[in-house]
């Protein structure tokens, strides 16, 4: 493990059963290796059932891993159990693709916000304190909180419903937020807004993003390096720069010719 990095896996395999074969397993990811330094964006980037939310899933602790190790902040994550797992991955939140269905309906803005800092139990004893963060964090999305803190996902626009998504993964100070397809469900006039509101908070909050897209025209300005995920095999990593302007691996040139045709570029 390096000490630079915040993240680092190993060899990372991941195998589901074949529902139409009982004795046959489907390998889904495939020795994956990378790292994640402080502060970094890495864009994770590969077509419909590449392997791109697995990856996510199993960091965030939602989905077991077959093989291979993840190293956060120095521990291997994956021999870690319970309350010691969840102590040392209270810093990693989840952005996800639906807004509709990652918010509980029948919870208000303000318990959504405060959910994350409710679970890690740090202002169990001072709810004023806990209520000015939930307060706080709903102000850095633009959504005033004397608005929105009492009202219900279903009285919220998509867009909107993806900003309270970003106030309670940024709420609790995380170093790392696994953001999956967070903009895909908005439409486009929205989804570079969302994008750059995402990329201030992560910059004022020093928080490493993994930012998994099958877009990878959005990747341009917002991730430091990409990784290209062919298959559960990561085929290509890179900037941006080097990887869509001059891409190596056979895969990464027929995904970028697609995004060209469909840009008309
Ligand atoms: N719980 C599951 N049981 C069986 N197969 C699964 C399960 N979850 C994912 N898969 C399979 O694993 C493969 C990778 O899925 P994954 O969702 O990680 O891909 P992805 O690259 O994120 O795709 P997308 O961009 O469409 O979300 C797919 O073939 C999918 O069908």
């Amino acid at each position: 493990m390096t000490n630079e990095l915040l993240l680092d896996v190993r060899g990372l395999s991941k195998s589901y059963g074949d529902s139409s074969h009982s004795l046959k397993n489907v390998a889904v990811l495939n020795g994956i290796d990378f790292g994640v330094s402080h502060n970094e964006t890495i864009g994770l980037v590969g077509v419909s059932g590449a392997g791109k939310s697995t990856i996510g899933r199993i960091i965030a602790g939602l989905e077991s891993a077959d093989r291979g190790s993840i190293y956060y902040e120095g521990q291997d994550i994956l021999r870690l159990k319970g309350a010691r797992r969840k102590a040392v991955t209270s810093s990693i939140q989840m952005i996800f693709q639906d807004p509709y269905e990652s918010l509980s309906p029948r919870m208000t803005i303000g318990q959504l916000v405060a959910e994350p800092l409710v679970i890690q139990n740090t202002y169990k004893n001072n709810n004023e304190q806990l209520w000015k963060l939930v307060s706080n964090a709903l102000s850095e999305v633009s959504l005033s909180p004397e608005r929105y803190m009492n009202r219900y996902p279903h009285e919220l626009s998509g867009g909107e419903r993806q900003r309270v998504g970003l106030a309670r993964a940024f709420v609790c100070n995380p170093r790392l937020i696994i953001a999956d397809e967070p903009t895909s469900m908005l439409d486009s006039s929205l989804r570079l807004e969302l994008l750059d509101l995402m990329d201030q908070l992560r910059k004022r909050h020093n928080t490493s993003t993994i930012f998994i897209t099958h877009d990878l025209a959005l990747t341009y300005h917002f991730c430091d390096r990409l990784i290209v995920l062919d298959r559960g095999v990561i085929v290509e990593s890179g900037s941006p720069k080097q990887v869509i302007d001059n891409p190596q691996h056979p895969f990464t040139q027929s995904l970028i010719s697609a995004l060209m045709e469909l840009n008309h570029l």
